[in-house]
C-alpha cells in the first residue's frame, strides 16, 4: 500500500549569491514565497506548515497561483527536496514527471531514449522492451525511432516523451504542468492513455492550471497559497473557491460524458 505523510514541513531556499537588499527589492511584492528578513542571507520560504496524509487511490489536484509552492511541494513529495523543518514519509516508488523531456539524450535514437527514460521513471529494461512496440505505434514516429533524437522536431520529441510516460506502471505518480503544454490535437489522442495511466497508479498528485485535465484525472484538491495549504477538499469545492466560480459548469459535453456526469447532475449539485 502506498502512502504519503507530511508533518509540519517547511522548505526554505537560502539565496547565497544575492545582495540582500537588491534581492528583497526584486522579489518582494511579486506573487510567490515569503522572503525572510531575520537572517543575513535572504531566505525564500517556499513552503511552510505543510501537513498532508495521502493514501492508496487518492487522486489529488494541486492548484494555486504562480509561485504558490506547487512545484516545490511536488519535489518534496518526490524526495528531491528534504524538508528544512518538519518531516515527511513516502511509502511507495515515486515516478516524478516534472518535465516530459527530462532524461532524454539528443545523441541516441528514439528507441534507446524510450529505454533510458523508462529506467529513469523506475521501470526495468525488460519491462520497457516489452512496451516498445506499443509506444512506437502510439507515437506514429515510424523510421524516425531509429534516428538520433536531435533530428526530431519539438512536437516529435513530445510524442515520444508522452508515449513513454503513459506506458509506465507507477506506484505514486507525481505530475507537474508539463503535460498541459502538449499540442492539443496530440493530447486528445493521449487522453485515454493518460486516463489509463492514472487508473493503474496507486496514487496521483497533479499540479495543473487546466480545469479539463484536473476534473478528468483528480477527485480531491489542495489549494496552495503563499507556501501554505489554504484549503483541501473535494475537487469541485476547492476549484470553485479558488476560481471564484464553479468550473464544472463550463465543461464541454464531451468532458462531462467522460467523467460520467451530465449537465443535469452538475446543475443539481450547484451550491451544495
Ligand atoms: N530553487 C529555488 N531557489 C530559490 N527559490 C525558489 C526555488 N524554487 C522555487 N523557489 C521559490 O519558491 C516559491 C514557490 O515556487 P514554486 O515553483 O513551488 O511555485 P509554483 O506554485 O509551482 O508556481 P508556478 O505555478 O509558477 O509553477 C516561489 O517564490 C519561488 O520563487
Amino acid at each position: 500500500m502506498v502512502s504519503i505523510d507530511v508533518w509540519n514541513a517547511a522548505v526554505d531556499f537560502p539565496i547565497f549569491d544575492a545582495k540582500s537588499r537588491s534581492l528583497k527589492k526584486a522579489v518582494l511584492g511579486r506573487a510567490g514565497g515569503k522572503i525572510g528578513t531575520d537572517s543575513r542571507v535572504p531566505v525564500i520560504e517556499a513552503l511552510h506548515d505543510i501537513n498532508m496524509s495521502l493514501r492508496e487511490g487518492d487522486r489529488v489536484a494541486l492548484v494555486g497561483h504562480n509561485g504558490a509552492g506547487k512545484s516545490t511541494l511536488l519535489r518534496l513529495l518526490s524526495g528531491i527536496y528534504e524538508p528544512t523543518r518538519g518531516s515527511s514519509r513516502v511509502v511507495g516508488k515515486v515516478a516524478p514527471v516534472f518535465d516530459l523531456g527530462v532524461g532524454m539524450d539528443p545523441e541516441i535514437s528514439g528507441y534507446e531514449n524510450i529505454i533510458i527514460r523508462g529506467l529513469f521513471l523506475g521501470m526495468s529494461r525488460k519491462e520497457m522492451e516489452k512496451r516498445i512496440d506499443d509506444i512506437a505505434e502510439f507515437t506514429e514516429l515510424g523510421d524516425y525511432l531509429a534516428m538520433p533524437l536531435r533530428t526530431y522536431s519539438t512536437g516529435m520529441r513530445v510524442r515520444l516523451a508522452l508515449g513513454v510516460v503513459t506506458s509506465i506502471d507507477p506506484e505514486i505518480l507525481i505530475l507537474d504542468e508539463g503535460i498541459g503544454a502538449v499540442d492539443a490535437e496530440f493530447l486528445e489522442k493521449a487522453r485515454d492513455r493518460l486516463n489509463d495511466l492514472v487508473k493503474r497508479s496507486g496514487m496521483l498528485v497533479f499540479a495543473s492550471h487546466s480545469d479539463e485535465f484536473l476534473v478528468e484525472l483528480c477527485s480531491t484538491a489542495i489549494w496552495m497559497d503563499k507556501g501554505g495549504i489554504r484549503e483541501e477538499g473535494s475537487l469541485r469545492e476547492v476549484l470553485t473557491h479558488y476560481k471564484g466560480y464553479d468550473p464544472f459548469n463550463n465543461l464541454s459535453e464531451e468532458t462531462l460524458a467522460r467523467i460520467g456526469e451530465s449537465r443535469a447532475t452538475i446543475g443539481s449539485e450547484e451550491g451544495s
